[in-house]
């Protein structure tokens, strides 16, 4: 395994193959799946010579909580899935690397356990934040945010892209339409009107606005993230209520198909944002060069989701612990090569759109040459 493709081939090769298109696929026609890569391949690096150090710093601190690399796991559902220790796997796996895992809400181990392996690994330090969808019911969303704080979640990170289920016709086709006998979304277990053992199912909620927002503003004294905000009047408005950070993420292509790759909109959001808040990109990150890229345009970190799905079914906790220090050494090496000692000298100029010799010269903008 020498980086995330080997580790999609070897997944795609041991899963059953309707697991293996749960993971990989998107909604309609995948036109977004495929533009998050793609946007980072039209893009080019052109590193700077001479300003050599020994040694790279990649640790980020964001909203507090300290990270040894910018590479976040994004929250995805499902883990036992793949592999039977399910969450507790990735959790060590993170804790052992050094990352920050941002635990979904659809875990099929709960969040206090998963936390409670993440520090018997990295100890008292280990951060982990936690991925909500606010339920109709607001008892119930207090609920999940009650056993995250208690679990010693740090953030919440509010994904606000999912009014409805995306349409993912693989799993149409594939007849995949519930999670197979003896797993569960063990955050849901026992909660209100349910007996005991009991686990509601995950509800979407199409009335959400912004006043749930502010609602979970009053509710909870965590910092809040909202995941999923792609439209730069949507960051303002998230500054404005009060919002600690953005997840620049289209749900991996999940969610509505066609909207613009994340990396596309990255230049725009960070305008939008001015600074204000961090920001935190998902969406076909495989590469050191793509972090790259996206921390010269104004992220602050990004994050996978795909990559540690496949890693987990490729070999459970000892591949993610691989993959993130594949990932953390191909990022070590691109700063080397790009004369960056850390991530503070990742700034725009070191990007450039695939062609832009032939437009004469410019500096990118996000793929706009100016
Ligand atoms: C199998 C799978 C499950 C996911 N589950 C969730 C989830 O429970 N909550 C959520 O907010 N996003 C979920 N996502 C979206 C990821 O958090 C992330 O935005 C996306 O995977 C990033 O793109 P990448 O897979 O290209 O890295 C899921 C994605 C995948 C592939
Ligand atoms: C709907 C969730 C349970 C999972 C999810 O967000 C996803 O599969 O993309």
């Amino acid at each position: 395994m020498l980086n995330v493709h080997d580790f999609e081939t070897a997944a795609r090769a041991t899963l059953d193959p309707v697991y293996a298109d749960f993971i990989a696929g998107g909604a309609r026609d995948e036109i977004t799946v495929r533009a998050n890569e793609a946007a980072f391949s039209g893009l080019r690096l052109l590193p700077r010579m001479l300003r050599g150090s020994a040694e790279r710093d990649l640790a980020v601190t964001l909203l507090g909580d300290r990270a040894d690399l910018p590479i976040l796991l994004s929250p995805t559902a499902f883990h036992k899935l793949v592999t039977p220790d399910g969450e507790l796997a990735t959790a060590r796996a993170a804790a052992a690397a050094g990352a920050l895992m941002i635990v979904s809400m659809a875990s099929t181990v709960a969040v206090g356990e998963i936390a409670d392996a993440a520090r018997a690994v990295g100890g008292d330090d280990v951060s982990l934040w936690f991925q909500l969808y606010i339920q109709p019911d607001l008892e119930i969303t207090e609920a999940l945010v009650r056993r995250a704080t208690d679990a010693g979640c740090t953030a919440l990170v509010v994904t606000v892209d999912s009014p409805v289920l995306g349409a993912n016709e693989r799993n149409r086709r594939n007849g995949l339409n519930d999670l197979p006998a003896g797993l569960y979304c063990e955050n849901l277990r026992d909660l209100r009107d349910g007996e005991s053992g009991h686990v509601r199912q995950i509800a979407m909620s199409p009335e959400l606005s912004w006043e749930h927002i502010d609602w979970l503003r009053r509710t909870t004294s965590l910092p809040i993230l909202l995941k999923g905000v792609l439209h730069p009047e949507d960051a303002r408005l998230a500054v404005q209520h009060g919002v600690d950070g953005l997840v620049l993420s289209n749900h991996g292509g999940r969610q509505l198909d066609t909207v613009p790759a994340t990396l596309e909109l990255l230049p725009e959001m960070a305008a939008a944002v001015a600074g204000r808040i961090p920001i935190v990109l998902d969406g076909g990150v495989r590469r050191g060069t793509d972090v790259v890229k996206a921390l010269a345009l104004g992220a602050s970190a990004v994050g996978i989701g795909r990559p540690v799905m496949w890693a987990l079914a490729e070999g459970g906790e000892k591949s993610v612990r691989h993959l993130l220090e594949l990932l953390h050494a191909e990022l070590d090496d691109t700063l080397a090569l790009c004369g960056a000692s850390g991530l503070d000298d990742l700034t725009p100029e070191l990007v450039r759109p695939a062609g832009w010799g032939h437009a004469g010269q410019g500096t990118c903008n996000g793929g706009v040459v100016s």
